[in-house]
C-alpha cells in the first residue's frame, strides 16, 4: 500500500504542531499522514520516562485530533533502536512508517487477591484462559511450540488466539505465512486479529517495523503487550496463547505479574545448562502465583529417518528429571524433526498437521496441558469432551 501526502493535512503541519506543543523533533520516530487525514505517530520513549511518556502520548493524540483535517489519530510509544540512530527518512512523495496500529481501547482491570500486584492486572473479558508459553533462552523452539500447541487446541474444537509478544524476534507471522498481512480495524477502531490456520493471530510483527533491532525493556515490553491485548478485538476465545519474549528478566516478570495468566508452559531443550534456566523460569512464575502447567522438552533427540535410531544430541531425559525435581508435569518430548523446521520456516506449519507424527505429539501435549489447566483453574475451563 502506498501513502501520499494530504493536500489538506501535511506532514509538515503535523510536525509544526508537535514542535509548538513542546515535542522535540528527535522524539518523533516515525510519522505517517495519510491522504484521508489519518495520522500515525511513533514517539520515542525510554523505560525511565515511560509513565510521563504515556501521559504525553495521550495529550499529543488529543492535540493532533484537534488539527483541521485530521482523521483517525494514533500515537504509539516505541523504544530506541539498538544503535540509537534514527531510521532513514521516507522517500519523498511517500511516507514510510511502522505498520500503523490503532492501539487505543479499553481493558477490564481485574483484581486477583492471589497475585502480588493486585492493581493493573490485565485480563480480557471474553477470553476464558490466557496461557504463556515461555523459555528462559531464545531459540529453543518456544514459538514453534506455542503455534503447534495452539493449532492442536484449535483442532480439538476450541477457539484459540495467539499473541506473539516475542518483541525481540516475532516469528509467528513468518511461521504462519502472514508476514505481508496488515491487520484491519473494526468500526470501534480496534485491530482485527489476522485469521490463519484456524487461529486468531496478533503479533508485534504486524504493528511494528521489525527491521530495526530494538532495545525492549520491561516497561516498554509490557506497554506493547498490554496494547496488543486490549486494543485487539479478540472476540470470544477459549484460550489465548502468549508467545512471550525469551528470558526471565524484568520484561517476563512484569508480564507474569500484570497479565491475568491461567498458567504457563515452559519450553526447554534437554541439556543441563538449559535446565538450570528452567528452574529460574519456574521460580519466577511460582513467585507470581502463576500455575506452571508443565515443561515441553523440545529437540529431545534426533531420529535417523532411515533407521529410526535416536541420537540424544543434548543429553537424555533431562527435562523429565527436572520436572520430577520441581514437581511439575512433563507435557511432552518433541524430537528434532526436519519437517517441523521446514514447515515453520516456510510458513506452512499446518502442512504436516493432519495425522502426522508432529500433530500427534502436539495433540498429546495439548491434552495434558488442558488437564493441568483444569486442575489449576477448574471454574475457568473450556468445555471439551475427549472421545
Ligand atoms: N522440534 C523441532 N525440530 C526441528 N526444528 C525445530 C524444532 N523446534 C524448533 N525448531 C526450529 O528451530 C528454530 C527456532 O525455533 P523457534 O523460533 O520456535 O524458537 P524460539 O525459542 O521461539 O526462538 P526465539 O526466542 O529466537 O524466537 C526454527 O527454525 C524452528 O523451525
Amino acid at each position: 500500500m502506498r501513502f501520499f501526502k494530504s493536500s489538506r493535512l501535511s506532514e509538515d503541519s503535523v510536525r509544526q504542531t508537535l514542535t509548538n506543543h513542546g515535542v522535540a523533533p528527535e522524539r518523533v520516530d516515525s510519522l505517517l499522514v495519510q491522504e484521508n487525514g489519518n495520522v500515525t505517530l511513533a514517539l520515542l520513549a525510554t523505560p525511565a520516562e515511560l509513565e510521563a511518556a504515556e501521559r504525553d502520548r495521550y495529550e499529543i493524540e488529543q492535540v493532533l485530533r484537534g488539527i483541521k483535517g485530521a482523521g483517525d489519530v494514533r500515537v504509539i510509544l516505541t523504544a530506541n533502536n539498538a544503535t540509537g540512530t534514527s531510521k532513514t527518512p521516507p522517500a519523498s512523495g511517500t511516507q514510510r512508517i511502522r505498520k500503523g496500529a490503532n492501539l487505543s481501547g479499553s481493558v477490564k482491570a481485574q483484581t486477583d487477591p492471589s497475585r502480588p500486584s493486585p492493581g493493573n492486572i490485565l485480563s480480557l473479558p471474553n477470553v476464558k484462559n490466557i496461557v504463556a508459553v515461555a523459555s528462559a533462552k531464545g531459540g529453543v523452539g518456544k514459538s514453534t511450540t506455542a503455534l503447534n500447541l495452539a493449532m492442536a487446541l484449535s483442532q480439538m474444537g476450541l477457539k484459540v488466539g495467539v499473541l506473539d509478544a516475542d518483541v525481540y524476534g516475532p516469528s509467528i507471522p513468518t511461521m504462519t505465512g502472514t508476514t505481508d498481512t496488515q491487520p484491519e480495524y473494526t468500526e470501534e477502531k480496534k485491530l482485527k486479529p489476522v485469521e490463519a490456520l484456524g487461529l486468531k493471530l496478533m503479533s508485534i510483527g504486524y504493528v511494528s517495523d521489525v527491521d530495526a533491532p530494538m532495545i525492549w525493556r520491561g516497561p516498554i515490553v509490557m506497554s506493547a503487550i498490554s496494547q496488543m491485548m486490549k486494543d485487539v478485538d479478540w472476540g470470544e476465545l477459549d484460550l489465548l496463547i502468549i508467545d512471550t519474549p525469551p528470558g526471565t528478566g524484568d520484561a517476563q516478570l512484569t508480564l507474569a505479574q500484570k497479565v491475568s495468566l491461567s498458567g504457563a508452559v515452559i519450553v526447554s531443550t534437554p541439556q543441563e545448562v538449559a535446565l538450570a534456566d528452567v528452574r529460574r523460569g519456574v521460580a519466577m512464575f511460582r513467585k507470581t502465583n502463576v500455575p506452571v502447567l508443565g515443561i515441553v522438552e523440545n529437540m529431545a533427540w534426533f531420529e535417523d529417518p532411515a533407521s529410526g535410531n535416536r541420537t540424544f544430541i543434548f543429553g537424555e531425559g533431562g527435562a523429565r528429571r527436572m520436572a520430577e525435581t520441581l514437581s511439575i508435569p512433563l507435557l511432552g518430548e518433541v524430537p528434532l524433526l526436519p519437517e517441523i523446521r521446514a514447515a515453520g520456516d516456510a510458513g506452512h506449519v499446518d502442512s504436516q498437521m493432519s495425522g502426522s507424527r508432529q500433530s500427534e505429539l502436539y495433540a498429546e501435549i495439548a491434552e495434558r496441558m488442558l488437564n493441568e489447566l483444569a486442575n489449576a483453574a477448574p471454574e475457568a475451563q473450556p468445555k471439551i469432551v475427549f472421545e
